[in-house]
């Protein structure tokens, strides 16, 4: 039996949209690594050489030309080596999305993408033509000939090929050609966006291939928050003939995370014949560290120095701070103090010697000091248990915590407003109004810390309240990131009693016997956001069957009266809100500030949900409902 060994490599890097240099530097990194353990193939992340997130500058021939220079840049690193770099080439007025070879310092051809990913938060055909199956063309670029289109590549006797991304999505995707053509190995660059267990689907795609298919599949991700709402995991997979070779921890905080495995090709491959899956994923764990990879290279990559917030005490609020503390935690853990500091880009000097100095568990507090201030910012209609929940988290995560009250500018505003229309304003009438002065009074004073620290200000806006609009604008929803509007808030609510219990932030207990409140009412009238609006295990139900299973207002109800969520007339009250309120406050989505995609699916008009601001609001449909 014929046998060939090839040692692989895949690199996930952690990019940024046009940052040449940084990008290359990466890139550079991973060759260098790569080389050093005699990998015969390298590859990288889908468009790596200019980030995948460029959005309409992939338009701009310019762009793929300042790209291709880059390459030739590339191309001289990989003596001794074959490497797959991606990039876009600009053809007969049209992009592709490629990945190119490099071959001991030549190129041998680029693969163009044949499937582009279009649906959730991707919008690929904006920029990119697909590329025809079985298709090979020649074009000419600065007085050089290249191949581009479906091409099959040979190492040592093993024939190879593309998947790039989106590609090994589709039923027919280009591997179900290639095998017949003797292919035993291929390759994905990809660019595949986090989403709460997403890595599961993932291994499956590549080790149900590589059995499938009878060859090995190498899988490189990007990594990192790479342009400001995607994070990617960095997930590298390699397997052969049904089985996993090799797996990396994902979403670290490297800027180049290399795997290697040494692969044996046959004519006569040992196929798996049962395929070994992941075990269940904790979705807590992945969404923290998703969460707090996305902040760090938010701040640094804004060039930020740490995050503002206007800590209530409540769930949200306090989620945005462990989330602080946590990329803290994780960070030093992934890469060290030492890297962790430096690659902050905001310590000093003297910063960096004291936190040298100090135990790790006090120099992880040090940092969190100067990373996040918070604020507490009291009314009449606050209680001693949120300041205290505030007080305490802030203090045990070592945040710096200032406390003051708001309500000399309530009454100032609501006095001037109460003159010029010759009226108190009272609960009974101004209900709403009274409640929004307050959360936009928060707004001025914590947008000043921002400033005077060159912080983020943290919206704490969470994707239930999103949906029903249940936020102050230019109050509560003033911020320059919105790093939770993309998940629920029941699940913000377990993920606090697990975080509590499990990663040890005992600071949480308050919040954690709190029900989550507004606190804009006068106490006596006990106010609850579920009060105010629906139970929230509702409120998600009904908003996931309307936007993610894509169900009609009566397909809603009778699914949520089959599944006995409460009786038909509650049930009908509760859609009707839901759809009134989601309908009158898609304004408010447009203006909430960047938040980052962490489940399945989110409300953001700019990334995920688009919908109309101005609509018929379901009038219709909500009647047929209501006649149920
Ligand atoms: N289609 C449209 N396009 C553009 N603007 C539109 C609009 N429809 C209304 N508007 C404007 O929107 C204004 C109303 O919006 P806005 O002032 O934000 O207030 P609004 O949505 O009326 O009320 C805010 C709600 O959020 C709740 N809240 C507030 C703050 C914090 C919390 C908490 O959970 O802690 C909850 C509060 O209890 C209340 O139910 C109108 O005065 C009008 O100017
Ligand atoms: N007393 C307060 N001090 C400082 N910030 C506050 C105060 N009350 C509200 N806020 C700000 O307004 C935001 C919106 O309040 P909201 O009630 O939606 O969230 P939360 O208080 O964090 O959580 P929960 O809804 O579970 O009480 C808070 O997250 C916080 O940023
Ligand atoms: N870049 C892509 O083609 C991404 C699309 C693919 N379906 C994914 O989410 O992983």
């Amino acid at each position: 039996m014929e046998e060939t060994r090839l040692r692989l490599a895949a690199a996930a890097l952690n990019q940024t949209p046009m940052d040449w240099e940084g990008n290359l530097q990466h890139i550079r990194t991973a060759i260098a690594e790569a080389k050093q353990n005699n990998t015969h193939i390298l590859l990288l992340p889908e468009l790596c050489i200019t980030g995948y997130g460029c959005e309409d500058l992939f338009l701009s021939p310019w762009v793929a030309e300042e790209a291709f220079g880059k390459l030739l840049e590339v191309k001289e690193w990989c003596d001794g080596i074959t490497v797959a770099v991606g990039l876009p080439i600009f053809l007969n007025k049209q992009v592709y999305n490629t990945a190119c070879v490099i071959k001991n310092r030549e190129i041998v051809g680029f693969t163009a993408k044949q499937f582009l990913a279009n649906d959730g938060v991707h919008y690929e055909p904006r920029w990119f033509t697909p590329w025809p199956a079985n298709e090979v063309q020649e074009f000419e670029m600065q007085g050089q000939k290249y191949k581009i289109g479906d091409i099959i590549y040979e190492e040592q006797g093993v024939k190879y090929a593309f998947e790039i991304c989106e590609d090994a999505w589709r039923p027919n995707r280009p591997a179900e050609r290639h095998m017949p053509k003797g292919v035993q190995l291929i390759l994905n660059p990809s660019a595949s966006h986090f989403a709460l267990s997403k890595t599961d689907v993932r291994h499956r795609l590549v080790v149900d291939a590589s059995k499938k298919y009878r060859c090995a599949y190498v899988y490189a991700n990007l990594l990192g928050n790479e342009s400001g709402k995607m994070i990617y995991d960095g997930e590298v997979l390699i397997a052969q003939n049904g089985k996993l070779i090799r797996r990396n921890d994902l979403l670290c905080f490297k800027d180049v995370d290399l795997e290697i495995a040494e692969v044996c090709f046959s004519d006569k491959p040992a196929i798996t014949e049962v395929i070994e899956y992941l075990p269940p994923i904790d979705e807590n764990k992945e969404l923290i560290a998703a969460l707090s990879l996305a902040l760090f290279d938010y701040m640094r990559k804004s060039r930020s120095r740490g995050f503002v917030l206007s800590l209530s005490g409540g769930a949200d609020s306090s989620l945005c701070a462990v989330a602080v503390a946590e990329m803290v935690r994780r960070g030093v853990e992934s890469i060290g103090l030492e890297a962790f500091v430096e690659k902050a880009l905001l310590f000093s000097g003297e910063d960096k010697a004291r936190f040298r100095q100090l135990p790790q568990e006090e120099a992880r507090k040090a940092i969190v000091g100067k990373l996040l201030t918070c604020a507490y910012q009291g009314t009449i209609n606050s209680s001693d248990d949120t300041y205290t929940s505030a007080k305490e988290l802030a203090d045990s995560i070592g945040a710096t915590f200032y406390n003051w009250t708001i309500d000399e500018e309530v009454q100032g505003y609501t006095s001037k407003v109460e003159q010029a229309l010759g009226r108190p304003l009272t609960w009974q009438q101004d209900d709403v109004t009274l409640q929004n002065i307050q959360a936009r009074v928060r707004a001025p004073a914590i947008w000043m810390l921002a400033n005077i620290k060159y912080a983020l200000l943290m919206a704490t806006s969470n994707r239930s309240e999103a949906s029903v609009g249940y936020a102050t604008m230019d109050g509560d929803t003033a911020g320059s990131i919105s790093p939770i509007a993309g998940i629920d808030k029941s699940f913000i609510r377990q993920f606090l009693v697990w975080a509590q219990l499990e990663l040890g932030y005992i600071g949480l207990q308050y919040v954690n016997n709190l029900q989550p409140s507004a606190e804009l009412r006068p106490q006596e009238q006990v106010q609850t956001d579920e009060k105010d609006l629906m139970p929230y295990e509702v409120l998600n139900m009904i908003e996931r069957l309307a936007f993610y299973d894509r169900c009609s207002p009566e397909q809603v109800y009778d699914i949520l009266l089959e599944r006995q969520v409460g009786a038909p007339e509650q049930l009908k009250a509760w859609i009707t809100k839901f759809y009134s309120l989601w309908s009158r406050n898609q304004w408010k989505r447009e203006r909430y500030a960047p938040a980052f995609h962490l489940d399945d699916y989110n409300v953001d008009p700019r990334s995920w949900l688009r919908f109309p601001i101005l609509s018929g609001g379901f009038k219709e449909e909500l009647q047929r409902v209501q006649g149920k």
